[in-house]
Parts: structure tokens; sequence; C-alpha cells
């Protein structure tokens, strides 16, 4: 039954880019440190994010993965005592300037972290509110865009007869994808996702996982995951951290497959053989 539940789901229009996979950066990161007061996490990251592929962060716990992904739309700006050094460029512009508009850079940038965590509020508020915040106003408009988001991540025909219903009433695997449409209502370039399926069950991880997979080409993905197996099934290209001298460092970084089968680095090898980690 369950089964035929994950054959029946269909994701609305969503079209793969025609830039995905080509070797194009959107992000460009150069010699990235982070630090959270006198404790140095991250040093020396050097790395590219392709427009339009998945990009998977893979490592043991520790290693830097969720700070990194959090200096790519600056919630490290909200961490007190926390230090970014380095350079991260979206088509040129430096992220990591004073000057930018972080609230401009997260509608860019969206981010869904492991715990869904919709507002408390009803389902069509959830994504009202966002839109709302970046000056969508009129009502035939936000009706629009609220069901294309909800059609997007496969909730519309789940929930089109109870929109004013409490988004906490959903089911764990709804609410994250509620929390995806909530990021892609305000038609970011990118989505970070730092373990989006972790709390899931394992049904509601494999829609999940199957809606990441689809909304490939369309936005430029950066996932966090400590499941290998998942990394390997969505990921164009993946990065591995490790800690030396317990700060994170990136000791690999390249297409998906050739990382996983011929790992240039011993480490790397080790880790993804399941032999160290
Ligand atoms: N807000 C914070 N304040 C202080 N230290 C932090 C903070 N967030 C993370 N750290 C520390 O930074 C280091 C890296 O943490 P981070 O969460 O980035 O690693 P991770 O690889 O994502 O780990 P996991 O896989 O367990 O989520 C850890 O030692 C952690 O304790």
């Amino acid at each position: 039954m369950a089964l035929e539940r994950m054959a029946a789901y269909t994701v609305g229009c969503i079209e793969a880019g025609a830039a995905c996979c080509v070797p194009a950066p959107l992000v460009q990161v150069a010699g990235l440190a982070v630090a959270y007061g006198a404790h140095a996490v991250l040093e020396d990251v050097t790395l590219d994010i392709y427009r339009g592929c998945i990009t998977a962060l893979i490592g043991p716990s520790g290693c830097g993965k969720t700070s990194f992904l959090s200096t790519l739309n600056r919630l490290t700006d909200l961490i007190p005592g926390a230090r970014v050094r380095g350079n991260v460029r979206m088509d040129g512009l430096d992220l990591l300037a004073p000057e930018v508009d972080v609230m401009a850079l997260r509608r860019r940038i969206g981010m869904i972290f492991q715990r869904p965590n919709p507002f408390p509020v009803s389902i069509q508020r959830n994504l009202e509110l966002p839109l709302r915040e970046h000056g969508v106003r009129d009502r035939a408009m936000l009706a629009r865009k609220i069901e294309m988001a909800l059609r997007d991540v496969g909730l519309w025909d789940e929930v089109c007869d109870r929109l004013d219903s409490p988004a906490l009433a959903l089911s764990g695997g709804q609410q994250q994808r509620l929390c995806i449409a909530r990021a892609i209502v305000l038609e970011p370039s990118i989505l970070l996702m730092d373990e989006p399926c972790s709390a899931l069950d394992p049904i509601s991880s494999r829609v999940v996982e199957d809606l990441i997979l689809r909304l490939q080409g369309r936005y430029t993905i950066v996932i966090v995951t400590h499941n290998l197996a998942q990394a390997r099934r969505i990921a164009n290209y993946a990065a591995f951290f490790w800690m030396k001298e317990r700060v994170g460092n990136l000791i690999e970084f390249g297409r998906c497959a050739p990382l996983f089968d011929a790992p240039s680095h011993p480490l790397t090898a080790a880790y993804v053989s399941g032999v160290a980690g």
C-alpha cells in the first residue's frame, strides 16, 4: 500500500534545466574558514557549486558540513561569536560582503532543515507569510503562487481541500514537503538542505528524496546527508569533509560516481567503504 502510494506520487510542472551538470559554477568558494569563538571548525575550503546540480556534503559528525551550508546564506551571522573568512561568490557577487542585503540573499538561497519546521499556522499561511514579507500582496497572485508551490512538492492534491488546517497536523513527510514549498515559493536559485530526510520514516524519506531529484536542474541544491546510499542516488557532485587536527577540511570534491567508485584520497576510500568514520 505504502509503495503504491509512492508510485502514485507526482510532482507538478518541474523540468530539469538544460544547464544541469554542465560544469558552470554558480557559487565559487575559496579559502573558506569558519570558527565559533576560538574554536576553528573549518579551514581552507575551496570548491565550486555547479548550476542546476545536486552537490552532496558528506563526512563524519562534527566536521563542519552544516557550518559550510550556513555560510552560504549567512545564517552564521545569527550565531554569536561566529567568524567566517575567505571568499564566497555567487555569479560574481561577494556573499560575505557586509553590505549584502541578507534578507534578499536568503530569498535567493533557501534553507531546509533536518526537522520539518512549519510555522504553527495554517498550511496556506505558511506560504503566504514569506510571500507577503517579500512584497507580494495581490490575492490572486498569492493564491496562484501558493498552488504552484504545493503542486511542485506534490502536496496540492493532498491538502487543497484543507488549506486552512494547521500545518502541524500534517505528517512529518508532508510537513517537510511544505517546508520545501515554503522555500521554493520565493523562487530561489539555490536550496540548501541539512539532512532533510533523516527525521522522516523510510517511506516519507523516499518521497522527499524523489522530490529532491525532481527539483534538480530547476534549482541548484546543496545537501548534507549521512546516508551515503542517498548521496549516491541523487547527487551529481560530492564533497567529502574530514577532521584534521580537530578542524574540518575538505578532503575530496568531484563528480559523485567517481568519488564513490574510485576515490583519489585514501581517507575518502576508507569513509565511503565504511572502514572509517
Ligand atoms: N552555534 C554553534 N556554536 C558553537 N559551536 C558550534 C555551533 N554550531 C556548530 N558548532 C561546532 O562546530 C563543529 C562543526 O559542527 P557542524 O554542525 O558544522 O558539523 P557537521 O559536520 O554538520 O556535524 P553533524 O553531521 O553532526 O551535523 C562542531 O564541533 C560543533 O560543536
